[in-house]
């Protein structure tokens, strides 16, 4: 463990917990303070915003990894130097599954590599999964507190405008991916190799193309449904982190 403050995300093992939420956005962190005692900031550097409180009395941090493997994967290896031990991400993404509706969460059992991040670490025979464990407290809590899920394999990727997008969220929707977003495997294989457990949440934001019935989801309803989504993942992470809490 470091006392030093870490080059990216400015925290010190002062100011550490064993448990950390990781939304990417930034903006994300704000609404998780909402739902924790005594919330405080601790640094705001880049896109690393990190605040840190108490959830039913468990100190817990939350900081924003930004967008992409690779920033996701520097926020992975500070604070794991600070001393963080549990990771969840609480993160947002596009269906690749037409039954999948605004809101509903994603909870990962594998990710596709396609990422970089994770590439530069380990070979892609090497799998993208979280703690078997964490896995199931997050399940767990998501049924207690009826958040509507899917639990099964989302897509890591780094790009959005390429000409190529359409066709491979064909391909990976046709092997029955359930969604994409740019994070979930960086986490899974950067944490995995460095001993700490992990989990990520993903709140759909965006429907699978084609699907959407239009006039029927009105512009402000499916901004509520995906902050409903949000709260959702927040509070089911937060749930988790209680149940596993008294395994350790
Ligand atoms: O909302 P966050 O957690 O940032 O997650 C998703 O949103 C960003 C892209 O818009 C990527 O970071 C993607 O993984
Ligand atoms: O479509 C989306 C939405 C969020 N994140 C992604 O990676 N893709």
């Amino acid at each position: 463990m470091e006392n030093r403050l870490q080059p990216h995300i400015r925290i010190g093992n002062e100011h550490s917990a064993p448990y950390a939420l990781l939304p990417g956005d930034p903006g994300r962190v704000d609404e998780v303070a909402k739902f924790l005692e005594k919330p405080r900031e601790l640094a705001y550097n880049r896109e690393y915003k990190t605040i840190k409180g108490t959830y039913k009395g468990v100190p817990v941090l939350v900081t924003s990894t930004g967008i992409g493997g690779v920033s996701a994967g520097i926020a992975v290896e500070e604070l794991k130097n600070v001393g963080v031990k549990v990771m969840i991400r609480i993160g947002s993404c596009g269906a690749l599954q037409p039954h999948l509706r605004l809101g509903d969460l994603v909870i990962a059992s594998g990710a596709v590599r396609n990422d970089g991040a994770s590439y530069a670490y380990i070979n892609k025979a090497y799998p993208a999964i979280p703690d078997t464990d964490l896995l199931f407290h997050v399940i767990k809590a998501a049924k207690r507190n009826g958040a509507k899920h899917y639990t099964g394999i989302v897509r890591c990727h780094d790009s959005f405008y390429t000409d190529k997008e359409r066709d491979i969220d064909k391909y990976w929707s046709e092997k029955g991916v359930l969604a994409s977003d740019m994070e979930t495997a960086s986490l899974f294989v950067i944490g995995g190799l460095n001993g700490i457990k992990t989990a990520s949440i993903l709140n759909v934001v965006v429907e699978k193309e084609g699907e959407l019935e239009e006039g029927i989801n009105h512009y402000v309803e499916k901004e509520a449904a995906s902050k409903h989504g949000e709260e959702k993942e927040i509070i089911t992470a937060l749930e988790a982190i209680i149940s596993y809490n008294y395994l350790l």
